[in-house]
């Protein structure tokens, strides 16, 4: 049997006339890595106030450990932390400074939060920084910090909103490895994101939101499955040989590129057939290479947009 942490059904929200989430239901296993992948202003940061119990849905419901984030929401607020958006430090204070005075509000006695003020600035990796103001940190610093701030009283569920947005690419790659971790340890990790390839590299399952609506979900293997499988691209120097080699092999053409795209069913065999053929009739590529489906062609599939808003990362 499965093991749901988080459960949601039929969750809307309205502000005035506008209908923030349309309907929204999703569950989420306990100790998965899980993410809610939208362009700006689908609703994501809507759906995860709703969860921390910071605002209440019109209608539908949502469950934390089995508990109503509406009408049990203290027993709720005891089983997560939040970060990202809501950023709780204080930046006249240091790393460490900002560690005790949580623990202090946590009411935890003067050595434990000793103790795992220290362990908690090791473990990401703020040790050196512990006696600087956080005024001082970098955007990667604070976002670890913040984590760890999160974590003082040990969650089951974190919630990271956008917990990578405005990092560095290396910072944005050690911030993976974080969230890896913590996962590993067993937390629940509730994900919002406009990155596919944040959402591809962590997520244990991902559902894809538009307009207020959750459109897809799976596993980021599943969601590229409704593209199709792996396809090898052959380019062709001139347009001589591309129309030649339209006649000759069955595939999808880009006729401005003078490319077409072959599904190759995974084996040898298909692929040495698709070259003799090639070969037989004197039409060489000048290039070939294999291109797995990305979750970049996933959301132009499923909501025929392009993906601006929804960006892969740099
Ligand atoms: N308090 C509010 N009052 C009115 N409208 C709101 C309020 N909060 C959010 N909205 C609207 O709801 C929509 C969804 O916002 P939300 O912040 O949930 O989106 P998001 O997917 O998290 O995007 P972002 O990454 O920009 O935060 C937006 O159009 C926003 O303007």
């Amino acid at each position: 049997m499965t093991d749901q942490v988080i459960s949601v059904q039929g969750i809307k929200k309205r502000y005035g006339e506008h209908l923030v989430l349309d309907g929204l239901s999703f569950h989420v296993e306990r100790g998965s890595i899980f993410a809610l992948l939208g362009e700006n202003g689908a609703g994501k940061t809507t759906m995860v106030r709703i969860l921390a119990t910071l605002i209440k849905a019109n209608s539908g419901s949502a469950k934390i450990g089995g508990y109503d984030t509406d009408s049990e929401s203290v027993s709720v607020k005891k089983l997560i932390s939040l970060t990202g958006q809501y950023a709780a430090v204080d930046e006249l204070l240091t790393g460490e400074e900002n560690l005790q005075m949580i623990g202090r509000l946590n009411h935890l006695d003067h050595r434990t939060v000793k103790a795992r003020t220290v362990e908690l600035l090791e473990q990401f990796d703020l040790s050196g920084a512990a006696k600087k103001r956080v005024s001082t940190y970098s955007g990667g610093m604070r976002r670890r910090l913040d984590i760890a701030i999160s974590l003082f009283a040990n969650p089951e569920v974190i919630f990271l909103d956008e917990p990578t947005t405005g990092l560095d690419p290396r910072s944005r790659k050690n911030m993976w490895e974080l969230i890896r971790k913590l996962a590993n340890r067993g937390v629940t990790i509730f994900l919002t994101t406009q990155y596919l390839e944040e959402a591809d590299q962590l997520a244990d399952k991902i559902a894809v939101m538009n307009n207020g609506k959750i459109i897809e979900t799976g596993t980021s293997e599943q969601l590229k499955s409704i593209i199709g499988k792996e396809k090898l691209e052959l380019t062709f120097q001139d347009q001589a040989s591309f129309d030649e080699a339209s006649k000759v092999i069955k595939g999808q053409i880009n006729e401005s590129e003078k490319v077409i795209s072959v599904e190759t069913e995974g084996s040898t065999e298909s692929l040495r057939r698709l070259l003799n053929t090639l070969h037989e009739n004197q039409i060489e590529p000048v290039a070939m290479h294999f291109r797995k489906p990305t979750l970049d062609d996933v959301f132009l599939e499923i909501t025929g947009k392009s993906t601006k808003g929804v960006s892969s990362n740099d």
